[in-house]
């Protein structure tokens, strides 16, 4: 079965309002790889509207947000709802990233829990796992995804509202990568995972690879059994980088 690549970039706290001619670049150029992958930024929230209304109707490139809490509104100082994404030009949010689970001390049934108040907004749900340095170093790697898949991912999810992102923790920001041969084992690990519980859309739900993606890596990586497309955070800031790895998916 041939999965469409979903090529997403994570900008994290990164970009002004002055990124927006990168933005524009990368709407500019996405016609040139939309015949390879689709293609979502995820800025800042404080850049959605504005990164939103350049888009005027082009469809090459969507936008997504960050993280978003469980509950649409409310008393919750700083944070944001996945209502408020929607209504500044989201279509999807990243839940669960590794940055959000260490820095927040998110637990995997927060992150089930904003995955599903993604999908009472209407916005696909970007689920984040990955091992750290220490689990894979301790042989846990398999254990600890399938605990984060198990304790992450809600009831209900379909091939259109959920994407798995496998994210490494010492692979992101590194430079350092997984052997293909070990993106392979994790990815098809996963797919059996996500079939075996949600049975046909488990096997169509895109499972993305992040942690250290660039131009440089991106045709053996996007080349891998089950990996379809890629979270990318560094190379996701430059128009040249993010749309190169876009034309290097199969
Ligand atoms: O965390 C990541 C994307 O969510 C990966 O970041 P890098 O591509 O900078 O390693």
């Amino acid at each position: 079965m041939t999965i469409r690549p979903l090529i997403a970039g994570n900008w994290k706290m990164n970009g002004l309002r002055a990124s927006m001619m990168e933005f524009e670049a990368m709407v500019a150029g996405a016609s040139k790889v939309t015949g390879k992958a689709d293609l979502l930024v995820c800025p800042p929230t404080t850049l959605i509207a504005a990164f939103a209304a350049k888009l005027s109707g082009s469809k090459g490139v969507t936008l997504g947000g960050q993280d978003c809490h469980p509950k649409p509104s409310g008393a919750h100082t700083g944070d944001i709802s996945a209502e408020m994404l929607v209504d500044a030009g989201a279509s999807a949010v990243i839940v669960g990233h590794s940055e959000r689970r260490a820095d927040h001390g998110e637990s995997d049934s927060l992150v089930r829990q904003k995955a599903e108040a993604a999908w009472r907004a209407g916005l696909t749900a970007i689920v984040c796992i990955g091992e750290t340095q220490g689990h894979r170093d301790a042989g846990q790697t398999v254990d600890i995804c399938r605990g984060q898949l198990q304790g992450s991912l809600p009831e209900g999810a379909r091939a259109d509202n959920l994407v798995v992102a496998y994210e490494p923790v010492w692979a992101i920001g590194t430079g350092l990568t997984p052997t293909a041969k070990d993106v392979e084992q994790i990815h098809q690990f996963i797919r059996e995972t996500l079939t075996a519980r949600f049975r046909d859309e488990g096997s169509r739900m895109r499972i993305l690879y992040g942690g250290s993606v660039k131009p440089s890596n991106a045709k053996e990586l996007m080349g891998v059994a089950n990996v379809n497309g890629a979270l990318i955070g560094g190379a996701s800031l430059k128009a040249t980088d993010f749309l190169a790895i876009a034309a290097d998916c199969p």
